[in-house]
């Protein structure tokens, strides 16, 4: 598991550390790792130019101690003094390597550019001269790496309120920050690697954690011998209309290829006739009316993809979600619970998987501002809501109360096509009718869709029957 933290936990965590230690040795830790970081990137340090952009405080302190480390390998340094002061003791060392100061068209020369402008200490969108050198870095020719956190973004939420540097990699000290894995913050951090700085035992619980492979191994049901369909998982999808076959069609398959062990398909007859001719294992039962009678017992209902917002979705909406296993709502169920929020009030567990428009016009907040503040507004909705929510997007978040966020960082932008919601709406369902938790769930769900996206796309253009394809790929990848 990847934990992430808030600014201020990294800071209480830090005196405590530092407590314990001389003067300057946790900026000495985290310089040392910078400047191997630095020279890990540029391949070949003896001549090449390194530009420091140092801010006022100890975050352009630990610019110029790399400096120093990489001067003495033999790069021509040079530093940028953009704040009303600098870290004295660290510019005097980087002038005794050989390092100089220069102004801000350095930059345009350089082939590695460290961004040490601001790091957990900053707040609010970055001032003058630091936004202007941002935009500076980000159109220059060299390699950027920020220290701890790229300046503008906000390391506490991932929140870039105006102009912010995009880093190729992002060196962070101590322990992940929260900002560098949400966007849009996560957008501008690039490869990240942690320095352990020895913060490990000084951490309280995460405020945010990414699940990787060996986790999502360890929550992923498998079958064994005493295995059989039923406690395979039934999952129940009601999904597609006449004008939506496809969304139906897509999420059968993704819980298909997730590994159901049975699929109850309901809908009528439209798009009945597309899951039919595609998928000839699913169980299916044909709608006249809006009623669940006679479906069989599922484990969990998948509500929404495709399935329209007219009266006959409403009243099918609120079958299901008047039984008392779990329901993923997705799409139009969406549309409807938005519109009628009596239809959530239900004891049995709920995982909502909006994207931030979806989002947005659930909880009444303009979708600019969602997208400026998932994590926020991931976590206020789940709150507000009594849900879990699975915010899509880049990356996708899944909040529940009281529990760090969970972060998904698997996946590829050629997901952003029509379709793909729907398999992973699919996947988390069977998940779901399997046991998992909706926060598991959907944090699995997200991470295996993310993979299979990867491999279906490969570089190039997918088509979303490719991602559900590629699910058993995804799974197989994790042992
Ligand atoms: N405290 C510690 O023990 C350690 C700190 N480390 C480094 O120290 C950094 C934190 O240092 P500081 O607390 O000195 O804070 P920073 O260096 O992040 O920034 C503080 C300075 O930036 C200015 N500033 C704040 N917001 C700004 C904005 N929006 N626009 C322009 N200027 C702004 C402030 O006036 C202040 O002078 C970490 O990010 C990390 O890089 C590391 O050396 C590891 C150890
Ligand atoms: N830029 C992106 N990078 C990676 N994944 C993305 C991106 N944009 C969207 N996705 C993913 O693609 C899927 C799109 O789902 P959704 O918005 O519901 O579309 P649809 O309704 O067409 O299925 C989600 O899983 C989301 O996380
Ligand atoms: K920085």
């Amino acid at each position: 598991m990847l934990t992430a933290y808030t600014a201020d936990q990294i800071r209480t965590a830090e005196q405590a550390l530092m407590a314990r230690l001389p003067e300057g040795t946790l900026m000495q830790r985290a310089a040392a790792g910078l400047a191997a970081r630095c020279a890990g990137l540029l391949g070949r340090v003896y001549g090449s130019r390194v530009v420091l952009l140092a801010g006022s405080g100890d975050n352009g302190g630990d610019a110029l101690y790399a400096g120093v480390r990489l001067a003495r390998r033999g790069a021509r340094v040079e530093a940028v003094l953009a704040g009303s002061r600098v870290h004295e003791a660290g510019l005097a060392a980087l002038k005794l390597a050989g390092g100089r100061i220069a102004g801000p068209e350095a930059v345009d020369r350089a082939d590695l550019v460290v961004d040490g402008l601001v790091g957990i200490g900053a707040s609010g969108a970055l001032r003058e001269p630091y936004a202007t050198l941002a935009g500076r870095v980000n159109r220059g020719p060299g390699l950027v790496v920020a220290v701890d956190v790229p300046s503008g973004v906000d390391a506490s939420t991932g929140r870039v309120a105006g102009a912010a540097v995009r880093a190729h990699l992002t060196v962070t000290m101590g322990a992940c920050k929260t900002g560098l894995l949400v966007d849009p913050g996560a957008g501008h951090t690039g490869r990240l690697e942690l320095v352990d700085i020895g913060l490990g035992a000084f951490l309280p619980d995460p405020d945010v954690a990414a699940l990787t492979g060996g986790d999502v191994t360890d929550l992923l049901p498998m079958p064994d011998a005493e295995s059989d369909k039923y406690r395979r998982g039934v999952v129940g999808i009601a999904a597609g209309s006449q004008e939506y076959t496809g969304a139906a069609v897509l999420a059968v398959g993704g819980a298909l290829r997730a590994g159901a062990g049975m699929v109850r398909y309901v809908g009528t007859a439209e798009p009945v006739a597309q899951v039919r001719a595609h998928w000839p294992e699913a169980v299916i039962t044909q709608l006249d009316r809006p009623s669940l009678d006679g479906v069989g017992r599922v484990q969990a209902w998948v509500l929404g993809p495709g399935l329209g917002t007219g009266d006959f979705a409403h009243e099918l909406a609120g079958k299901v979600l008047a039984s008392d296993v779990p329901v993923l709502v997705d799409a139009d169920a969406l549309t409807l619970v938005s519109r009628d929020a009596a239809l959530l009030r239900r004891s049995a567990p709920v995982l909502i998987t909006p994207h931030a428009g979806e989002l947005a016009r659930l909880t009444r907040v303009p979708r600019e501002r969602v997208e400026a503040g998932r994590l926020e507004h991931a976590r206020r909705a789940a709150a507000e809501l009594g849900v879990t929510v699975l915010l899509k997007g880049a990356t996708t978040l899944v909040a529940e109360e009281e529990r760090p966020v969970r972060v998904n960082r698997t996946g590829s932008s050629w997901l952003a096509t029509a379709g793909t919601g729907d398999v992973l709406a699919g996947v988390a369902g069977v998940l779901l009718a399997q046991g998992l938790s909706c926060y598991d769930a959907g944090s699995c769900a997200a991470y295996l869709h993310g993979l299979a996206g990867g491999l279906a796309a490969d570089g190039a253009p997918l088509v979303t029957a490719d991602v559900a394809a590629a699910i058993p790929a995804a799974i197989r990848s994790l042992s």
